[in-house]
């Protein structure tokens, strides 16, 4: 079923593959909670949509599209809901914003049955996309340190070094350091064990408890939270979510193609410069999303992390088989991940690693040509500095045209992207964000 012979791998191979892509990824069981959590949403019902959507993003990519790129919810736009809710003062509770959540994910369904998907791939410049990366690579570095207290607010600047020997940053400093050795050293689930090894010395000096115990079986307390997709689609017409659910939709789109082709050419499964079985690909995203949004959670993405596992050999479905049994196996130890979870030292390290991968994309921007790069700075700067990723993309989607138009070279420049313009000011300027 997995043709691990054409593909010149084998069973052994597989299973480690899918075992070190989980311990790359496996963080995020924990990490969601907490970010979701800041947005009022139970604990329980985080970890297990985190899971569900994992599970079944990842299962679909196994059965029916062949890949060892494994999906869960993606760090960015988790953080980005969060702040969405928050930023709303109560105007958006959490049940509207998964209602946004699953509109743009029915949208993505939509789009990868059709052909506007590849329309709007390769409509956007090559340099805005990779923005958006970096972009979000920073917005959740930030994160990282503003939750750990690495970084507080400021009244001169904003924001500055928070007090480095406070016992919660100095333990995450120690956790950082730790994980970097981790990495450093090349040892496939650093950012996992390095959680590990922070939530040891969180025990030993008092700042972590296992109160709860460490198994459960594992439930949604709030249920199924939206479903009816013309309620949902109601809900973000009454708020105005619309940029919200096309940066959702964006974002999504962008970053998931672009790690699949990324991972699919690093393990040479690339036919022809195109990716075979690209629509079942992207479903398995975009229903997972569908799904993640009905129980909780925000949209998923293909992970850049399976790139560990496709280094350690994994080439097929049967990796990402196994990533989707570990996940499941992971339901049933709730507790334990909502006690290492409620210690910010043992999750901010991975925050701020993970960033440091994903700002990498800004080496793809063609820093030489003005019109092109500085959009794309403003994508990356403005991200962490408005704790939003929609006004990131906006103002580089609004600053892109304008360029263009500058320079005179206007007719340069999809149409698509200039009625994208004119929606971004529109949203901008009236939309709260
Ligand atoms: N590509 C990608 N990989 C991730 N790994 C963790 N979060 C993400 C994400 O949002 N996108």
């Amino acid at each position: 079923m997995f043709q691990l012979k054409e593909h010149g791998t084998d069973v052994r191979t597989e299973i480690t593959a899918g075992m070190t892509t989980f311990l790359t990824m496996a963080y995020i069981v924990i990490v969601n909670p907490v970010i979701l959590g800041a947005a009022g949403v139970p604990f329980d019902q985080v970890f297990l949509a985190t899971i569900i959507a994992a599970v079944i993003g990842t299962l679909w990519m196994a059965l029916l599209a062949n890949y060892p790129i494994a999906i869960a919810p993606g760090m960015g736009l988790n953080a980005y809901f969060t702040s969405m809710v928050l930023a709303s003062d109560g105007a958006i509770d959490y049940t509207t914003a998964f209602a946004a959540v699953f509109v743009s994910g029915l949208l993505f369904v939509a789009l990868s049955l059709t052909s506007m998907r590849k329309i709007l791939i390769e409509a956007i410049p090559e340099n805005l996309k990779h923005a958006i990366t970096a972009g979000i690579g920073l917005f959740i570095a930030f994160i990282g340190m503003r939750l750990s207290g690495l970084i507080v607010a400021n009244e001169a600047n904003l924001v500055g070094l928070g007090d480095l020997t406070s016992p919660p940053v100095a333990l995450t400093l120690a956790g950082l350091t730790i994980t970097l050795i981790f990495m450093s050293l090349n040892i496939h689930g650093g950012i996992f064990f390095g959680m590990i090894a922070t939530g040891i010395i969180a025990f030993f000096t008092g700042q972590l408890t296992f109160a709860e115990g460490f198994m459960k079986l594992p439930s949604l307390p709030e249920g199924i939270i939206v479903w009816n997709p013309i309620e949902a689609f109601l809900l973000v017409a009454e708020f105005g979510l619309y940029g919200v659910v096309f940066s959702f939709l964006l974002v999504t789109l962008f970053d998931t193609t672009g790690t699949m082709i990324g991972v699919a050419k690093q393990a040479g499964l690339m036919k022809d410069n195109k990716m075979p079985r690209v629509r079942q690909a992207l479903l398995a995203d975009s229903v997972a999303a569908s799904a993640g949004a009905m129980v909780g959670t925000s949209p998923t993405s293909a992970y850049v992390e399976s790139s560990a596992g496709v280094a350690a050999g994994g080439r097929t479905g049967l990796t990402t088989l196994t990533v989707a049994l570990l996940f499941i196996a992971a339901a049933f130890f709730g507790p334990l991940v909502g006690s290492l979870s409620g210690v910010a030292a043992i999750t901010a390290p991975a925050l701020i690693i993970v960033g440091s991968l994903m700002i990498g994309a800004v080496k793809h921007i063609d820093w030489d040509q003005f019109d092109e790069a500085f959009p794309a700075f403003l994508i990356v700067l403005a991200m962490p500095l408005t704790s939003s990723i929609a006004t990131g993309i906006a103002l580089g989607f609004i600053s892109y045209p304008l360029m263009k138009i500058f320079k005179g070279k206007w007719k340069a420049v999809h149409p698509i992207l200039y009625i994208f313009a004119v929606l971004f000011t529109i949203q901008i300027l009236i939309a709260p964000h």
